[in-house]
Parts: C-alpha cells; sequence; structure tokens
C-alpha cells in the first residue's frame, strides 16, 4: 500500500496493493498493523456501506461530541467524496478537499475524527464501505449544509438526490453558534 498525505493535515489517500491472477484479483482492505502508521492509536469499532444511485449526495455529517474516523473504499461505481476540516485547533479550519474515488481505483482514504463527510455519486450506482472508530450515535450527530456559500465546495455538475435531513442543513457560521462543532 501506497500512502499520500492531502492538502488537509491527518487526510490520507492510499492506494491499496492488488493481486491479479487468471481467476481475477485479491487485495486487503484493512491490516491492523500495517494500518497503525496511518490511523495512529484509533480502533475501528463499526462498519458500514451504503449503496446510492447516480446523483445521490449524503452529507456533510459529522458527530459532535463522538466525532468518527473512517476508513473509506468504494467496492462499487465512483463517487466525488468530500471532507471539511472542523477540528477547532487546525490551520485548515473551514477548508474542504473533495476527490473522486472509484472502485477499480483501488484507493481508500482515512479521515481523522472532526471532520464533516460528504459523497456525491457520479456512475449509475455506487457502494461506499468504511469503517468507524466511534460507534453511531443518531442523537450526537449533525448536518453541515452541502452547498453552504461560506465552504463554496465544487460539487460536480449534474442533479443532487437529498434526504430531507441534508436538504436542511445547517451553515457552519450556524453550527458554530450553536456550538455544535466537534
Ligand atoms: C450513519 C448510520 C445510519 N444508520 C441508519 C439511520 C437511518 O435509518 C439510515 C440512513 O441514515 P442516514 O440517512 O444518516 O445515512 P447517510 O446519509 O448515508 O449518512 C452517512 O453519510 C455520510 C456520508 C457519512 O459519512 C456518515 O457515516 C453518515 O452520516 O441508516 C445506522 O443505523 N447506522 C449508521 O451508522
Amino acid at each position: 500500500m501506497k500512502v499520500h498525505d492531502t492538502a488537509l493535515a491527518g487526510v490520507k489517500r492510499i492506494e491499496l496493493e492488488v493481486y491479479h491472477d487468471e481467476r481475477g484479483s485479491f487485495l486487503e482492505s484493512y491490516h491492523a498493523q500495517r494500518y497503525a502508521a496511518v490511523v495512529g492509536t484509533h480502533r475501528f469499532v463499526q462498519d458500514n456501506c451504503s449503496y446510492s444511485g447516480r446523483g445521490v449526495l449524503r452529507g456533510l455529517h459529522y458527530q459532535v461530541k463522538h466525532p468518527q474516523g473512517k476508513l473509506l473504499r468504494v467496492s462499487q461505481g465512483e463517487i466525488f467524496d468530500v471532507v471539511v476540516d472542523l477540528r477547532r485547533d487546525s490551520s485548515t479550519f473551514g477548508r474542504w478537499e473533495g476527490m473522486v474515488l472509484a472502485a477499480d481505483g483501488h484507493t481508500q482514504l482515512w479521515i481523522p475524527p472532526g471532520f464533516a463527510h460528504g459523497l456525491y455519486v457520479l456512475s449509475d450506482s455506487a457502494v461506499v464501505e468504511y469503517k468507524c472508530t466511534d460507534i453511531y450515535r443518531p442523537d450526537d450527530e449533525a448536518c453541515l449544509r452541502w452547498n453552504d456559500p461560506e465552504l463554496a465546495i465544487a460539487w460536480p455538475e449534474g442533479a443532487k438526490v437529498l434526504s430531507s435531513k441534508d436538504r436542511n442543513g445547517a451553515s457552519l457560521t450556524q453550527l458554530h453558534e450553536e456550538g455544535r462543532l466537534p
């Protein structure tokens, strides 16, 4: 595996090693010892998998008091993945990073705790699987508005299919004023 830094400290892109032979291919998507250098002391306690159709936009979500680190992989299709730095002591607070992740790219994304996360499906459908460093706590979840002008995230063109929760996300300023940042 090859690990690459991104513009946001701690967020890593991981190129997986894929073993091809006449039957197909094999890859390891997680290995405790090998990933310790990437995820540090964080341990994973929950695995998630979401399936979405073309144009679905999920996010931007995070947990306030129990922020989750996420090790994410696209196992089918292609998405535009976005993370927003909400770590108060970070020099890149409020900055976002977006990247295309595709199943055939065999690339994972490590998102430390303290980031809002969202994804936008570019293919007919996409399956996104991710390991989390804390359990899901719906009462602790916050939704940052995907099209907050303060963030100015350059989402790819195209129709956006959102949940009602995501259509009614709060602005970064509002979440800050309400004390609902991680
Ligand atoms: C997140 C989650 C959801 N659920 C249930 C709650 C709802 O009945 C249903 C759909 O939940 P939601 O609409 O919040 O799912 P997403 O919009 O995919 O949320 C995720 O979207 C972005 C991309 C993320 O990074 C987060 O992991 C997560 O917030 O699954 C669970 O049972 N466990 C969970 O961990």
